[in-house]
């Protein structure tokens, strides 16, 4: 029956509250002086608000503002009206006001009604229920699910592919049987870490052999810290010599807030050894990066293209040294967004690097894997069975077929009468989180909001306010669905339903985290089953989901209240709308005087070098967007995507072509600076330090001598280019023309070693 399945709510009582701990109050960076444009210099541990200055541009246009300042205008108008008058008050205002004293009643009383409401509600469930047993038959229903339905010819890959000899090592219940040294235990216990989660427990000895990693495991399972760990471990063992200075980790993630995330945790668990990290996100000052970069930090976590960026225009960084590469939300990464950038950054890390993949949601498809170069890695994952938390309770509220411009008033109503504090709202579109928050600002809920539409300081600053608790409930698009934890959320609403298993496990997953118990609030509107059944489907447990009823009255009652604001919402977004356009034409105003009056000195600066040209960028972002909205196939849209794919200048062109018409813009755009770029990239190759863990060669002239004859039996064509290709199977082609030198040691090789190519002992 269907009450096997989903529990009605019958009580809008809260699960206990969580605590949001205090973020660590971090030192101010001593060297920030030095930073003449006011930008942010790395030495110390600066928390995420360090890293946005105040600078020179104007305050960014706050909807709250206007919100606060259209009430206050109201206000002083009603006043000036009612003296004018001099009558007892009766009419517009008074009504108003009794309105909304209406409407609280009547909410009030919805909420008695909530219990009685469930014998209507169990048709609701029978529907409902009646769909959660059709999927136990489903199979089909998520790209996660790969794994189970295998062929046997998948499984010999996989067989080939993995090294599974390594899988049941010993488990560890502390951290102090892993080896790890002093510093990295007493900042474990400074961050009470008591004993290891099972991924770190099952990651972290097998980082520190050097093993390639793919690992697993549910969101808010600690993953983060099973790859810091043993990175940090392993950089205590480096090269500390000046030559030994280099940056021998990357850390890539999708997302700018992640990245600052993955830093403050790095810090601190860093903060008793001298190892250095450094963030390298877009939005945030290049200048002050640059900087950042020239001192070599030994970890450097990044979103990839501002990365690239400085691969391409950094003169003195490169990623030579790396030892360790992590991909954080690495399916994610491996998607076809991140394509281009992932295949330029690979190909400037070293072959003998080792690699680590993490994600709540990881694939071991070992054709998405193969694009990361992997060696025999480990697959570790944590439970595979269970893919939510066990703490999370998930509920759904059926939108009703032809009801689906309701949305907005259950959203209304499950705020208001239920889930008041500490909320996350996830919507599909920026403008429709940008609608929303207007929305609960008018209505005086305290709220802000979380997507890509919002300069790096107001996200950061809506982060931070939401954090810290000052607003209630953060409206955000799919941005904030991966990594990001925050302490204490109460409740995940997802205003739609992603038709993307992944994308729906990371977004309740900002929930129920790290043992702590949370709730998920999903619409779900006819075309949203098949993805409700899957998601019951993974339900972390016996009466872990539940039917929520919302009362028909309830959601009148917001209906009514959103007609009666609808005026004043386009009020303020088209005066919003109007101070942007003013706030634009002054900037290029600015930009024009600014023009005129150092026209001599921005000329001269060295032009930059971009990895994708604006229009690659567009369709590169247009793809990614067009599958985000293919992810919501089913919901009605409220944006207008109808625009085609555009056709792009390679469109149509062999990989060859491809490469010869890139390298030809390339020679037209930057004539012989390609020249010095080509010694700039030879000198960084000279001064490379060893690799953590490789005895040090004596500095002495026959070892300089030896380690350039090496270099000269480099494939023609140079590094870059040669081993992403190679990974992807050229091998043979890149041998040609490459002749064995007397004293090479071949004899010395196993079978396997003879095939490869001079030079690959450092590069694949
Ligand atoms: N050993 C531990 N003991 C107690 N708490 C831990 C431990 N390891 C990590 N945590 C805490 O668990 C929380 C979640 O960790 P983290 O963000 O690394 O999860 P995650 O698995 O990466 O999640 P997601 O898949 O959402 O990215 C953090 O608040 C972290 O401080």
């Amino acid at each position: 029956m269907a009450d096997d399945f989903v529990m009605t709510v019958d009580s809008d009582a809260e699960d206990d509250k969580f605590r949001d701990d205090d973020e660590d109050a971090f030192k101010l960076n001593p060297d920030i002086e030095f930073d003449l444009a006011q930008d942010f210099a790395f030495g110390s541990e600066p928390t995420p608000q360090d890293l946005v200055v105040t600078s020179s541009k104007p305050a960014p246009i706050s909807v709250e503002d206007i919100i606060a300042r259209r009430k206050l205008t109201a206000l002083t108008t009603n006043s000036k009206k009612r003296k004018r008058e001099s009558v007892a008050e009766e009419p517009a205002s008074e009504e108003e006001a009794d309105d909304w004293q209406e409407d609280e009643e009547s909410l009030s009383r919805a909420d008695e009604l909530d219990g009685s409401e469930s014998d209507a509600s169990s048709n609701d469930e029978d529907e409902d229920g009646e769909s959660a047993e059709e999927s136990e038959g489903s199979e089909n229903d998520s790209d996660s699910e790969g794994s189970q339905s295998d062929t046997q010819m998948e499984k010999a890959r996989k067989a080939a592919f993995f090294d599974d000899s390594l899988e049941a090592s010993e488990t560890h219940s502390s951290f102090l049987t892993m080896n790890l040294s002093r510093p990295l235990l007493k900042s474990i216990a400074a961050l009470a870490f008591t004993k290891p989660t099972p991924i770190q427990a099952a990651t972290i000895p097998m980082a520190l052999l050097g093993k390639d990693v793919v690992g697993g495991a549910v969101t808010g399972s600690g993953k983060t810290a099973a790859f810091l760990i043993p990175i940090l471990e392993r950089l205590l063992y480096r090269d500390k010599s000046k030559k030994g200075t280099a940056t021998r980790c990357l850390v890539l993630v999708p997302t700018r807030e992640l990245a600052l995330q993955c830093y403050e945790v790095g810090t601190k668990l860093g903060s008793n050894t001298d190892i250095r990290f450094c963030v390298i996100v877009g939005g945030l000052s290049l200048k002050s990066q640059e900087m950042a970069l020239r001192t070599c930090p030994e970890v450097v976590i990044a979103t990839p293209g501002r990365l690239i960026d400085h691969l391409r225009n950094s003169p003195s960084f490169n990623l030579d040294a790396l030892d360790i590469l992590v991909l954080d939300e690495a399916d994610r990464m491996l998607e076809d967004g991140f394509a281009d950038e992932l295949r330029e950054i690979v190909s400037a890390c070293p072959v003998s690097r080792q690699t680590m993949l993490f994600s709540a949601t990881m694939t071991d498809s070992v054709d998405d894997l193969v694009k990361m170069s992997l060696k025999r890695p480990v697959r570790l994952f944590v439970d595979p069975k269970r893919s939510m938390a066990k703490g999370l309770v998930q509920e759904f509220v059926r939108v009703r077929a032809g009801r689906e411009a309701e949305r907005s008033a259950l959203l209304l109503a499950l705020c208001q009468r239920s889930f008041k504090h500490r909320v996350i709202v996830f919507l599909r579109s920026k403008k429709l989180a940008h609608q929303l928050r207007t929305v609960f600002g008018i209505l005086g809920l305290k709220c802000e909001e979380l997507h890509g539409d919002l300069s790096q300081e107001q996200r950061l600053e809506a982060l931070r306010a939401f954090k810290e608790g000052r607003v209630d409930y953060l409206m955000a698009t799919d941005l904030a669905s991966r990594g990001l934890d925050i302490k204490g959320i109460e409740t995940v609403i997802n205003y739609d339903m992603p038709s993307q298993l992944a994308q729906y496990l990371h977004r309740v997953g900002r929930t129920a985290r790290a043992g702590k118990k949370g709730r998920s609030v999903t619409l779900v509107g006819e075309a949203d089953r098949k993805m409700l059944k899957a998601a019951i489907k993974h339900s972390s447990g016996e009466d872990t989901v539940r039917h929520r009823v919302v009362p028909p009255e309830s959601i009148l009652l917001c209906s009514k209240k959103l007609d009666n604001i609808k005026s004043e919402i386009e009020a303020v977004l088209a005066e919003e709308k109007e101070e942007k356009g003013l706030r634009k034409a002054e900037m290029e105003l600015k930009k024009g005087q600014n023009m005129l009056e150092h026209e001599k000195e921005i000329f001269s600066r060295p032009a930059r070098t971009w990895f994708q040209s604006a229009k690659e960028k567009e369709a590169a972002a247009s793809k990614s967007k067009d599958k985000y909205a293919a992810n919501f196939g089913g919901l009605p849209k409220t944006e207008d995507t109808s625009s085609k794919p555009k056709r792009d200048k390679f469109s149509g062109l062999s990989r060859k072509a491809k490469r010869r018409k890139l390298a030809a813009e390339e020679d037209a755009e930057m004539g012989d600076s390609k020249a010095v770029s080509a010694s700039i990239r030879e000198a960084k190759r000279s001064s490379r330090p060893k690799k953590i863990g490789e005895a040090q060669a004596p500095a002495s002239r026959s070892a300089l001598k030896a380690g350039k004859k090496k270099k000269s039996t480099k494939v023609p064509g140079g590094r870059k280019g040669s081993s992403f290709e190679k990974d992807l199977g050229n091998r043979g082609a890149a041998k040609e023309g490459v002749r064995a030198k007397q004293g090479d040691v071949v004899g010395g090789m196993s079978k396997k070693r003879k095939g490869a190519k001079p030079g690959q002992k450092h590069k694949r």
